[in-house]
């Protein structure tokens, strides 16, 4: 693989200056490379992507390339990205098409700085090339420009003429017919909300899959989804290298939830912020326009109250943010009534953020519902908004006799449903480029995302072995609680004790892995 890049220049991530392996893609055409690609990032980058709090890192590999500073080996995280030579070592090597492209053979000595990376060779012929595109787990804005993009972005960049979507998630690769994608039939696309190809959950049959792919003669396989579907991509990179067939697998990460971790921030989920505001907004009008008006706003989040907190933060219409992640009450002192009534005596009105994953324990009691899973594994979530509604409703009218104005809202599938807006459109394009680019490579079993706002090839495993939560000891949810001044519902001690190790989670089934 040596042979296909040339030397590279140390770069610095974070403050700390140290020769990066890291493959970079935020200006994809430098002629300058890299001899091997790694995925590195150090305490200190970890620290500044996710707070102050968090000093935990995993040494997975000595340093092949060492750190600047030997006495600081400790903080380098090192590991492979995947690539096809790792099991076939003896692959074809091909000058890289985009030298002669238009767009990127002018650049050679202009926008390049000495951290951008490109492939001077590459692992496919464009003639060779067979992609396929699939589409799994639950909507996010954004997701059919990610198409558009990995199909122009082939077809204009590579030369690429055979594309393929998958129809309807993973059970699509096995079940239903495969639908050619042209420029030309993908053009509109990211105008519209939703998945051009349909997706699903469940029906995740490794082996039915990779038969599939090898029936189909695909070589290239870019799967756009969450969580789950980037186990499901891990698990299908795996079956290919057992195999030892020339296909590159790369996963693209999506999620409403912002729950997928390493990468900076998840795309769409600006978009939906967005869009809560709007929710938010009519809550707003409507409870200061009636008598004590209280006004509850139900978002997505199952896990994660990311879209929760961004929306109440960007709001400051909202009184109060109830997340998952945070346990809160409803009666006596500190707890949620409390609140609700000395906000309705000083403003007279209220509005309340809810996370949909929020309280579900309460709500598993009131209506004695049992644990039900969707087709994919995902625990099936209960009606917190309606359940708080209510709650608030009883107590007023009965325990304070009070009369009380309740504007219900449940905007959740709306804010996911939309086209993206125009900063998640750039971003889905630079995810799309990213991962043609590692493809070509002959990157594979990588999902790729901002790290530090550097573009960069994840291995998937990485993406996979936990999930992003609000940290309630982070900085974000400190400035949350002093913009609503709502109450944290949790004394000191129990935020240290559920926060300050490593644990697991019964409810959420969440590895916590450090603060
Ligand atoms: N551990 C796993 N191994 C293999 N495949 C999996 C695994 N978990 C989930 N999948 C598959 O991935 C697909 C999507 O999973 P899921 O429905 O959980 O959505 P997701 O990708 O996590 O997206 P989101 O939760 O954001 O909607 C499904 O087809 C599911 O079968
Ligand atoms: O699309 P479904 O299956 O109704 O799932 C909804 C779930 O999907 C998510 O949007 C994640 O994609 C969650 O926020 C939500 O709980
Ligand atoms: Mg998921």
């Amino acid at each position: 693989m040596d042979a296909a890049f040339t030397s590279f220049s140390p770069y610095s991530l974070s403050r700390n200056s140290f020769p990066s392996t890291f493959l970079s893609t935020n200006n994809f055409p430098s002629l300058t490379s890299l001899s091997f690609a790694k995925f590195v990032f150090t305490k200190q980058s970890y620290l500044s992507l996710r707070g102050p709090f968090n000093s935990h890192s995993i040494k997975v590999q000595a340093s092949e390339i060492p750190p600047t500073d030997p006495q600081n080996e400790e903080d380098f995280i090192l590991e492979d990205v995947p690539h096809l030579t790792t099991f076939l070592p003896d692959l074809a090597m091909y000058t890289n098409p985009l030298k002669k492209t238009q767009a990127y053979a002018i650049v050679k000595q202009t926008f390049v700085t000495p951290e951008d990376v490109v492939a001077h060779k590459v692992y496919f012929k464009s003639e060779e090339v067979r992609a396929c595109i699939v589409t799994c787990g639950g909507l996010c804005p954004g997701i059919n420009t990610v198409i558009r993009e990995i199909v122009c972005g082939l077809n204009s960049m590579y030369g690429v003429e055979e594309i393929l979507g998958i129809q309807g998630g993973y059970r699509g690769f096995y079940s239903k017919n495969t639908v050619q994608l042209t420029p030309k039939s993908v053009n509109d696309i990211h105008k519209r909300g939703g998945t051009f190809l349909q997706t699903s959950r469940g029906g995740h049959d490794t082996n039915k899959i990779v038969d599939n792919i090898q029936d189909r003669g695909i070589n290239q396989v870019y799967i756009i989804g969450g969580d789950g579907t980037q186990k499901g991509a891990a698990a299908i990179y795996k079956e290919v290298e057992r195999r030892g067939i020339k296909v590159a697998v790369a996963g693209i990460p999506k999620t409403i939830d912002n729950d997928i971790v390493v990468i900076d921030k998840s795309f769409g989920f600006d978009t939906a912020v967005e869009e809560a505001q709007r929710a938010i907004n009519a809550a707003h009008v409507e409870v200061e326009s009636v008598e004590n008006g209280v006004g509850i706003v139900k978002l997505m989040g199952r896990y994660s109250g990311f879209i929760a907190m961004h929306a109440t933060l960007a709001s400051r219409d909202v009184d109060c943010c109830l997340i998952p992640e945070s346990p809160f009450y409803l009666e006596g002192q500190g707890g949620l009534f409390e609140f609700v009534e000395q906000r309705l005596k000083e403003n007279g009105h209220m509005v309340i953020v809810l996370a949909e994953g929020a309280g579900q324990e309460y709500v598993a009691q009131s209506f004695h519902a049992s644990a039900e899973k969707d087709a994919s594994g995902n625990r099936l979530l209960l009606d917190v908004g309606l359940w708080l509604t209510q709650k608030i409703k009883d107590h007023f009218t009965n325990v304070r006799k009070m009369a009380i104005n309740m504007k219900y809202i449940d905007p959740t599938y709306m804010i996911r449903a939309i086209p993206s807006n125009a900063s998640d459109n750039i971003y889905c394009t630079l995810l799309a480029h990213s991962a043609i680019h590692g493809a070509m490579a002959g990157y594979t079993g990588f999902t790729v995302g901002p790290v530090n706002s550097r573009h960069a090839y994840i291995p998937i495993s990485r993406v996979t072995e936990t999930t992003n939560i609000v940290k309630l000891t982070d900085r974000m949810w400190a400035r949350l609680l002093a913009s609503t001044n709502q109450p944290s519902f949790l004394g000191c001690e129990v935020v240290q004790e559920r926060f300050a190790n490593t644990i697991d989670d019964d409810f959420h089934n969440l590895k916590i892995t450090s603060i």
